[in-house]
């Protein structure tokens, strides 16, 4: 990592291979933006708007750093064997994406599962991994069958479940102008086929246990 290159984040757990978030890139991406607005009929050289290309590229290159965040490698950098084979599941996790379409923030929250079959996984990493496809350009049926095969391929367990629940702001703020709509997106695997299992998982995650 060179020294004009800033950590997105406070930790470097290895698995994150950060190389987008320096001076050139930013540099560039900036560039485009002065011109686009002038395009939009703004001065560009007036005092407000006088470091937004640059705040504009940080932003855009922070929503998107999951590019170069390995999620298999998260999973595998805290996986422990463990004889524990009842379902474990991670609720309300935030997520903040943009819909690939209109690069648009789409927002709220996963719920994800998994039947452990040997190894259990820290429970941080869950929600990491929903980061780690989240900040990225994404379709929420992309992203939710993502975080689905990465916990499968990489922990092997019994089955995997996967709930996401978003508001996306191009329906909202512009387009069809829905303000309240809310799409809902599932991914199951192994056990989760069984109706059974599945209505337990999304039993868990519409209660108020806590
Ligand atoms: N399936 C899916 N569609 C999405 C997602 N995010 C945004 N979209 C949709 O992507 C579609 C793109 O459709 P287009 O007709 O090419 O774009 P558009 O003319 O801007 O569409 P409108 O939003 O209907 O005005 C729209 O229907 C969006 O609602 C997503 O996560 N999943
Ligand atoms: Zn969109």
């Amino acid at each position: 990592m060179d020294n004009h290159t800033n950590h997105l984040d406070d930790e470097d757990n290895g698995y994150i291979k950060i190389d987008r978030y320096n001076e050139g890139k930013i540099a560039a991406v900036a560039d485009h933006y002065k011109d686009i607005l002038g395009q939009l009929g703004e001065n560009p050289e007036r005092e407000g708007l006088i470091k937004t290309p640059e705040r504009v590229a940080k932003a855009l290159q922070y929503l998107t750093h999951g590019y170069d965040v390995d999620p298999a490698g998260i999973l595998r950098s805290a996986m422990f064997k463990e004889d524990y084979s009842q379902m474990v599941v991670v609720k309300d996790i935030e997520v903040f994406s943009m819909c690939e379409h209109h690069m648009l923030p789409f927002f709220g929250k996963a719920h994800v599962a998994y039947i452990p079959n040997g190894h259990i996984v820290g429970l941080s990493k869950i929600p990491r991994i929903v980061d780690a496809f989240a900040r990225r350009l994404q379709v929420q049926e992309r992203l939710t069958n993502e975080i689905r095969d990465c916990i499968q391929d990489t922990l092997m367990p019994a089955g995997v479940a996967v709930v996401i629940e978003c508001k996306h702001l191009c329906m909202a703020m512009r387009g069809i102008q829905k303000q309240n709509s809310v799409t809902t997106t599932s991914a199951f695997t192994g056990e989760f086929a069984k109706d059974k299992t599945r209505a337990e998982f999304l039993r868990l995650i519409t209660a108020n246990l806590h």
